[in-house]
C-alpha cells in the first residue's frame, strides 16, 4: 500500500509539534534535510524536528509518475516559481526559477538524473575552502551509501557497448533507487552510435568520478513496479515514518533565526520563528538548528536572521549580526540546446501530450505495464574544451580569462579562476553537459517553464541540452525586505562573463555536428531551433542563438559556501548553533546534476552530528573519571 499522510505517524498536527522537545531542528524537508533528518533519528536518543513550508504530497502521482514532472512547475502547492532579476547577458529575460515547495523538496520535481562529478572537482572544493572534510575521499562514501542501482537493461539494449559500470563504484541497498531508463527509442540508440562516429568514448563508469564521454544515464527511478520517483521522501522518510523521535510540520514557514548573545559575547542560535495558519510560533532546539532550505532560501533565511553583507541587511532593514557579504553568492549551471523535427514514424514524448495517447498511456501505467510515463532520460555526456574547440579558440579563452582575472578585487575570486582555467586546460576534465530527449523543448521561452517544456501537442521532436557546468559567471541571491514571504532579488548573472557564451556556442555547434552524422541524421528533419539559416559554426551566429535562448539548468549553489559562510563541520561561521546542509554550502560547481550531492551531503552531515554527540558523551565521561 502507498504512504499517505495517514499512515506516517512522524507528520504531526501543530498542536502536537510543538509540544515536542528536539535536539536538532532541521529547516526545510527537502533533498538534503530530510536525508539529514533520516539518517540522524536512526540513534534514538537524538530527536529531530522538521520544518517544512510546503504540503506533504505523499503518493501524489505528479510527483511519482516519471513523465509528470513537467505538470508539476509553477503550482503554487509544488513550486515556490522564483523569477530572477531581468538579466543583461539574455536579452533583460526573467528566468523562471523553478524549486520544489513540499516534502522532498527539489528532489520531488527534477528531471530525476543521477550524476556525481569528478574526483578533482570535489579535491578543488577543499582547496578553495580551506577545509580538509570535502574532497573526492570526505564524500564518495556518502554517494555509494545512499544509492540503491539497479543494473538492469531494458532487452532490447541488452548486446549494446552504451551502459558501463564497475560494481565497485555502487550500492545496492541504499534509500534511493537508481536505474538505466526502461527503454530507449530508435533515435537514442541512433544518438549514441552517431556519438560514437564522432570519436567519443563511453565512460568505464561515470558515477566513478571520472565522467568524461557519452554514454547511459542513471535517473532517481524505482524500477521494482511500474516505475516511479524514488526521492527525499520515499528513501529517508516513508521507511522512518514510525520513529518516535522524529517530527515533521508542513505548510509551516520559517521567517528567522533566533539569536540570544553568549557570555563571552558570541551570537548563539537557539531556535526558529515560523508562521503556521495564520499564526506565529517559536521552536527552541537543545542542540543545533540547521538551514536545509535549499540553495534560494537558505541564504535568504540567514540574511533575514542579520547574517549577511551589512549593506544589504540595512537596506532591507535587518539588523545586522554578523557582516559576511559572501552570504547570497550564486552560481549555477546554465543550458541551451537544439531542437530538430523527428523524421515520421519516430517515437517522441511529444506524443504523450496529446489527450487520447495520454489517456491510453495512463491505463497502461496504472496497470504496472510502465511505458512512456515511466521514461526517464537514457543518455548523457560530459565533454571538455578540448572536445569542442580549436587550439586557436582555446588560446582565445585563456587570454579572455586571464584578461578577466585582473579585474577581481579579492583573493577567493582570483583563486576560484584560476582553479575554472586549470580545468580549461585538461584535456578530461568535463565542462559541458550534452543530454538528448524525444521531446521538443523551447529553449527560447526561459521565462515560463510551462511553454519551455509544455509546448509539445502535435509536434514530434527531439532535443538535445547542451548544459555549461564551469560557468565563470557568479551572482547573487539577496533579500530586499524584511517580510520573509517576500522573495529575494535573484541575479543569476546568466553569460555576464564574456568566456561563458563562447563556451556554450562551442557546445551548441558540437552538437549540430553530432546530429547530422550518421545514423542520427537520418533520423532527423528540419531544425526548429535554431532555424535553418543560423550558422552555428559562426560564432557570432551562434552567440547571438545562445543569448535568446539560455537559461538555468536548475542547479544553483553557493549562497553559504564551504570556507565562506560554513566551516568544515558546516557551523556558519561566527555564530554557535547554526548549521547548514544543503545545495547552498557547495563552494564550487562540478560537471553532474546536484541532487546525488545534496544526498550524499546529508548522509554525512548526520554521521559527523553523530560522531560530534559521541565524542561530547566520551569527553563528559573521561571528566567525570578525572572528578
Ligand atoms: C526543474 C528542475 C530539474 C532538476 N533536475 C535535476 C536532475 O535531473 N538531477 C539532479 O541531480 N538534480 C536536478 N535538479 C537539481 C536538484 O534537484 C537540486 O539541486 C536539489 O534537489 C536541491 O536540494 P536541496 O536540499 O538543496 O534543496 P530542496 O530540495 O529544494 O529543499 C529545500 C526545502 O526547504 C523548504 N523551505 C524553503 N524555505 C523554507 C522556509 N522558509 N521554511 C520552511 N521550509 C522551507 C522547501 O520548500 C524545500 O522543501 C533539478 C532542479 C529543478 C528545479
Amino acid at each position: 500500500m502507498a504512504a499517505t499522510p495517514a499512515t506516517l505517524p512522524v507528520l504531526k498536527s501543530i498542536e502536537d509539534f510543538i509540544e515536542g522537545s528536539y535536539d536538532y531542528i532541521v529547516v526545510g524537508g527537502g533533498n538534503a534535510g530530510l536525508t539529514l533528518a533520516g539518517r540522524l533519528s536512526e540513534d534514538p536518543s537524538i530527536s529531530i524536528a522538521v520544518i517544512e513550508a510546503g504540503g506533504a504530497k505523499i503518493g501524489d502521482p505528479g510527483v511519482l509518475t516519471p513523465a509528470a514532472f513537467p505538470s508539476l512547475f509553477g503550482k503554487p502547492e509544488y513550486d515556490w516559481d522564483f523569477h530572477t532579476l531581468p538579466q543583461a547577458g539574455t536579452n533583460g529575460t526573467k528566468h523562471s526559477w523553478a524549486r520544489g515547495k513540499l516534502l522532498g523538496g527539489t528532489s520531488a520535481i527534477n528531471y530525476m538524473m543521477y550524476a556525481r562529478g569528478q574526483v578533482e572537482e570535489f579535491n578543488d572544493w577543499n582547496r578553495i575552502a580551506g577545509v580538509k572534510n570535502w574532497g573526492w575521499d570526505g564524500i564518495k562514501p556518502y554517494f555509494s551509501k545512499c544509492e540503491s542501482f539497479d543494473k538492469r537493461i531494458s532487452p532490447e539494449d541488452k548486446d549494446s557497448k552504451d551502459y558501463s559500470h564497475l560494481e565497485e563504484h555502487h550500492n545496492y541497498d541504499g534509500p534511493i533507487k537508481t536505474s538505466y531508463a526502461s527503454f530507449r527509442s530508435s533515435s537514442e540508440r541512433a544518438y549514441h552510435e552517431a556519438a560514437i562516429n564522432c570519436g567519443f568514448k563511453v565512460p568505464v563508469d561515470a558515477w566513478s568520478g571520472v565522467n568524461h564521454g557519452i554514454g547511459a544515464n542513471l535517473s532517481t527511478i524505482d524500477r521494482s513496479g511500474p516505475g516511479t520517483r524514488s526521492y527525499a521522501v520515499t528513501g529517508y522518510l516513508v521507511p522512518n515514518g514510525q520513529r518516535p523521535n522524529l517530527a515533521v510540520l508542513t505548510d509551516a514557514h520559517v521567517e528567522k533565526v533566533i539569536f540570544e548573545k553568549g557570555t563571552d559575547g558570541t551570537q548563539v542560535a537557539k531556535g526558529v520563528a515560523f508562521s503556521h495558519g495564520g499564526k506565529s510560533y517559536t521552536l527552541l532546539h537543545k542542540g543545533a538548528t540547521i538551514l536545509s532550505a535549499g540553495a534560494v532560501m537558505t541564504p535568504q533565511i540567514l540574511e533575514l536572521s542579520g547574517i549577511g553583507s551589512k549593506s544589504v541587511l540595512d537596506k532591507a532593514g535587518v539588523e545586522c549580526l554578523i557582516d559576511n557579504p559572501r552570504v547570497g553568492d550564486v552560481e549555477d549551471h546554465i543550458m541551451s540546446g537544439i531542437t530538430y523535427n523527428l523524421v515520421d514514424g519516430e517515437f517522441s514524448l511529444d506524443h504523450v501530450n496529446t489527450p487520447e495517447v495520454f489517456t491510453k498511456l495512463a491505463k497502461q501505467y496504472a496497470a504496472g505495464e510502465g511505458g512512456p510515463l515511466a521514461h526517464g532520460v537514457s543518455n548523457s555526456g560530459f565533454l571538455s574544451l578540448f572536445d569542442v574547440s580549436t587550439e586557436e579558440e582555446r588560446k582565445n579563452i585563456y587570454e579572455l580569462v586571464e584578461t578577466h582575472k585582473k579585474t577581481l578585487t579579492n583573493d577567493f575570486d582570483r583563486k576560484r579562476e584560476d582553479m575554472l582555467l586549470a580545468r580549461l586546460k585538461d584535456p578530461k576534465a568535463a565542462i559541458l553537459q550534452f543530454i538528448s530527449l524525444n521531446v521538443n523543448i523551447d529553449f527560447g521561452a526561459r521565462h515560463d517553464m510551462s511553454i519551455f517544456l509544455g509546448q509539445s501537442v502535435g509536434t514530434t521532436r527531439w532535443s538535445t541540452c547542451v548544459g555549461l557546468h564551469h560557468c565563470f559567471s557568479r551572482g547573487s541571491i539577496h533579500i530586499t525586505s524584511s517580510d520573509p514571504k517576500s522573495p529575494p532579488a535573484i541575479d543569476a548573472a546568466i553569460l555576464d562573463h564574456p568566456v561563458d557564451e563562447l563556451l556554450m556556442s562551442f557546445g551548441v555547434r558540437l552538437i549540430d555536428k553530432i546530429l547530422n552524422t550518421s545514423p542520427m541524421k537520418e533520423k532527423l528533419a528540419s531544425r526548429v531551433r535554431p532555424t535553418p539559416e543560423v550558422d552555428l559554426s559562426d560564432t557570432e551566429q551562434a552567440v547571438k542563438y545562445i543569448k535568446g535562448h539560455t537559461g538555468t539548468e536548475f542547479h544553483p549553489i553557493a549562497g553559504a559556501s564551504l570556507g565562506l559562510v560554513v566551516d568544515d563541520e558546516l557551523n556558519v561561521k561566527g555564530v554557535k548553533g547554526l548549521k547548514v546542509c544543503d545545495s547552498s554550502i557547495i563552494p564550487l560547481h562540478i560537471s553532474g546534476n546536484t541532487q546525488g550531492i545534496c544526498y550524499a551531503m546529508g548522509e554525512k552531515a548526520a554521521d559527523m552530528l553523530k560522531e560530534d554527540r559521541r565524542a561530547a558523551a566520551t569527553t563528559k565521561k573521561l571528566g567525570e573519571l578525572t572528578l
